[in-house]
């Protein structure tokens, strides 16, 4: 199967004074339609490098050099403007933080409706009920007053739902979700990971879940790459990173979650007892 977005040895350095400092350095990977690809990574590792560099998301000081492919064809390279249309109609983009996503001063319902005018020929009327749909779709109940809202007047995980909405509305070939249940709550967040896993089911498009969480991939990745400092440590299906995976540093997030999920076992047996 022809994968729908690839990187082959792609690089990414920035060049400081007479300092050249290589983000990412040569990473290479591939999605199926229909496959949620999963990057795990710590901070730093170069997960959010690696994708926004293949979108035209960095500032000129980066150098950015090897491949980067949607649907065959290169974006390296490309001017600003395809990029920009390529993002929002073809490319959904989900990020960490849905506050920076929405701007303070106009309601959400204005925004909703600017996103869809910019990419589609719907007109006032087709965008509204397009809009309250997509916020039915979402769970966000009371949508009619949502739209009428300004984001500061919504939770985070609304915001987070909202935007997940939006980029799905598009029927994206390729969804990317960078950090998307970070800056929420652990009920949220498993209502966010829910959510991806609907879209998934429901659209079979191609997904791409950036995460330092192990657990949250788990749940929605089919495949996982492991970055570490820059470069692919390891790669396979939850079960070979959790049993097989020999790199030292994928080895050690697994430790990591193992240690997160004994601490969360003995706070629950402890709190049974003193219920006893
Ligand atoms: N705007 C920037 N200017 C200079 N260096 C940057 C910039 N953004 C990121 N970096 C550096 O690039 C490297 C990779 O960062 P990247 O954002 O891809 O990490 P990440 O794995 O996505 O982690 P996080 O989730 O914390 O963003 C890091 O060393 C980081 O310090």
């Amino acid at each position: 199967m022809k994968p729908v977005f690839e990187l082959e040895g792609l690089r990414v350095s920035l060049r400081q004074r007479h300092k050249k400092t290589e983000l990412v350095r040569g990473v290479s990977l591939a999605v199926e339609p229909g496959e949620c690809l999963g990057i795990l990574g710590e901070s730093g590792s170069g997960k959010s490098m690696s994708i926004k560099a293949s979108m035209g998301l960095l500032d000129k000081g980066f150098c950015v050099s090897g491949s980067a492919r949607f649907e065959g064809q290169e974006l390296l390279g490309r001017s600003p403007e395809e990029l920009r249309r390529l993002r929002g109609k073809k490319v959904g983009i989900v990020l960490q933080n849905p506050m920076t996503c929405f701007d303070p001063l106009y309601r959400v319902g204005y925004q909703i409706a600017e996103t869809f005018a910019a990419h589609n020929d719907w007109n006032a009327g087709e965008i509204r009920r397009r809009s309250l749909k997509m916020l039915e779709k979402m769970c966000i109940r009371s949508p009619e007053e949502t739209l009428e809202k300004y984001p500061h007047q919504l939770s985070g995980g609304m915001l987070q739902r909202i935007m997940i909405g939006i980029a799905v509305s598009m029927t994206p070939k390729l969804l990317i979700a960078d950090e998307p249940t970070t800056a929420i709550d652990a009920i949220t967040q498993f209502e966010i990971l829910n959510e991806f896993l609907r879209v998934k089911k429901e659209h079979q498009m191609a997904m791409i879940f950036i995460s330092h969480d192990l657990n949250a991939i788990s749940r929605v990745a089919d495949r996982i790459v492991v970055l570490n400092q820059g470069q692919v440590a390891d790669q396979g299906d939850f079960y070979h990173i959790l049993h097989h995976a020999s790199d030292p540093y994928t080895r050690l997030l697994v430790e990591k979650r193992a240690a997160v999920m004994e601490r969360y076992q003995g706070i629950l047996e402890e709190k049974e007892a003193s219920y006893a």
